[in-house]
């Protein structure tokens, strides 16, 4: 059966009743599941506490059909969160405007200039930031990079953030504050080199300093498990609301969203609604990659070893059960003890029980995407740790074990300390000979009974 498309028009009395449709101050880069589904409640959320013009500008790259969606629905979408049990669906009206940053690059760099503009949020990817890992430093011989540093429209999120910076100063606006919830290490830092940087390379050091003055970089962690939207997701939807949304996203009902507290150009109430501003975000950021996100690596590399499919499927099997709880126990957990965090049996077992969702499909696949840019923050930091206090990581070695199951050459950039280990070196190759040997199922068996 089709159904009408939402819209502002359309839109049932009950649900409208809520939509703050407040004026653009924040711009968006990276609009994709996860952005809708987080930041856009939550700031929806925060209008409703404290009225204020704090309406988003959404960047797309290249998915136009997300764009012309978004447009064709006035901006509405709708967020489905759903629990082990049931699902609550919202109207989010967060979103004002909507952009493709490839072919509108004029008009983006225009939304960053504005003064009204005073938050930009990033989340593009690990990869998006085009940097090289190990040393933190923009990839000048990424070709996207070398275009924007020629001074094209740019095509990348650096490119992009420092094109609206350098109007914005021309303009005599005054600064903003650049987010970015990317799940990686002192993300806001590295945004904050990674501009400093391209400007360098440009000889553009006025820039530097107008930025040094004007901008701020705070770090953000994210906690929402959003994987991506299916035709079956977008069905359930139009069935529950009686109209189309193209825009649908579905995530868990979780969300969590720190924020160290440095805003130069004030920002929602987001506080008021959850978001915890903390001075200090280290803690928080490696917790929540190490636990979460490394416990998401470590089932995506394994389970897909073992043919399963999405998270809740590897989670079904008794010995990937088994190894998780085991990897957060003895392993992840206590590797966070030089950040003064000590393992909660507690925090394991609601951990478990998210990632458990039968109801949430976070395929394997997508989890084990682009895996050199994510194992070392989320398995292989928590493995330095735990060699320098004396433990050996040995389920931490099982999925990196995983990890180079699947590829046809080691690609992984390991840590120095790492690369020097010959612990480290022979627990990941007697992973790989005894998975090779026995397969996945039956390592993880012996190995948690050992
Ligand atoms: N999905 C989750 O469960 C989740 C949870 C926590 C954190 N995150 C963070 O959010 C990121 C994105 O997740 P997602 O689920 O939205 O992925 P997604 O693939 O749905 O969206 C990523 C978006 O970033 C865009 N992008 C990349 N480079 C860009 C550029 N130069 N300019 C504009 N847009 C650009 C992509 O085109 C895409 O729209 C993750 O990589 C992670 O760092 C995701
Ligand atoms: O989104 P990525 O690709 O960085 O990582 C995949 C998942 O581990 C991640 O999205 C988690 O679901 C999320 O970080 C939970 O908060």
């Amino acid at each position: 059966m089709t159904h009408p498309r939402l819209s502002a028009a359309r839109l049932p009395a009950w649900l409208a009743a809520d939509l703050p449709r407040a004026d653009v101050g924040i711009v968006h880069i990276g609009l994709g599941a996860f952005h809708r589904a987080h930041q856009a409640v939550l700031t929806q959320e925060a209008m409703l506490v404290e009225p204020g013009p704090w309406g988003i500008c959404a960047v797309a790259r290249r998915n136009g059909r997300l764009v012309d969606a978004l447009v064709e629905q006035d901006h509405l979408f709708t967020v489905t969160e759903r629990g082990a049990a049931d699902d609550r669906l919202r109207v989010v009206g967060s979103v004002r405007e909507a952009l493709l940053a490839v072919e509108q690059p004029d008009r983006l760099a225009t939304v960053l200039s504005e003064p009204g503009t005073r938050v930009v949020t990033l989340t593009v990817t690990e990869s998006g930031y085009r940097h090289d890992p190990a040393t933190g430093r923009l990839r000048a011989d990424d070709p996207d990079v070398a275009a924007d540093l020629a001074g094209g429209p740019p095509c990348t999120p650096v490119g992009q953030l420092v094109g609206g910076l350098r109007r914005r100063r021309d303009r005599g606006h005054p600064g903003l504050t650049v987010v970015s919830c990317d799940n990686l290490p002192d993300n806001g830092r590295l945004v904050g080199r990674l501009v400093r940087e391209f400007c360098a390379r440009r000889g553009e050091h006025d820039l530097v300093e107008w930025v040094d003055e004007h901008v701020r970089f705070p770090s953000s962690v994210v906690d929402q498990i959003v994987p991506a939207t299916t035709d079956a997701d977008l069905a359930r939807v139009a069935e529950a609301l009686g109209l189309e949304d193209r825009a649908a996203v579905v995530g868990e009902p979780h969300r969590r969203w720190v924020v160290e507290d440095d805003f130069t150009a004030g920002r929602p109430a987001w506080d008021a609604v959850g978001v915890e501003l903390v001075a200090d975000i280290g803690p928080h950021q490696a917790a929540k990659l190490r636990l979460v996100n490394g416990t998401h690596s470590a089932l995506a590399h394994l389970g897909l070893l073992a043919g399963c499919t999405t998270t809740a499927d590897a989670l079904a099997c008794p010995a990937i059960a088994h190894f998780a709880e085991r990897l957060l126990s003895t392993e992840t957990g206590p590797s966070l003890r030089r950040f003064g965090l000590e393992p909660d049996e507690r925090e394991v077992g609601a951990l478990l029980t998210r990632l458990a969702n039968p109801r949430i499909a976070h395929r394997l696949d997508q989890i084990a995407a682009d895996a050199p840019r994510k194992l070392p923050q989320r398995l292989l930091d928590p493995a330095v740790d735990l060699l320098v206090a004396g433990v050996e990581p040995r389920l931490i070695c099982l999925a990196v074990a995983g990890f180079l199951h699947q590829q046809d050459f080691p690609v992984l950039a390991l840590p120095l300390p790492l690369r020097e280990s010959r612990v480290f070196r022979a627990l990941v190759a007697d992973a790989v000979r005894r998975i090779d040997q026995d397969g996945v199922v039956a390592t993880l068996h012996r190995i948690g009974r050992s």
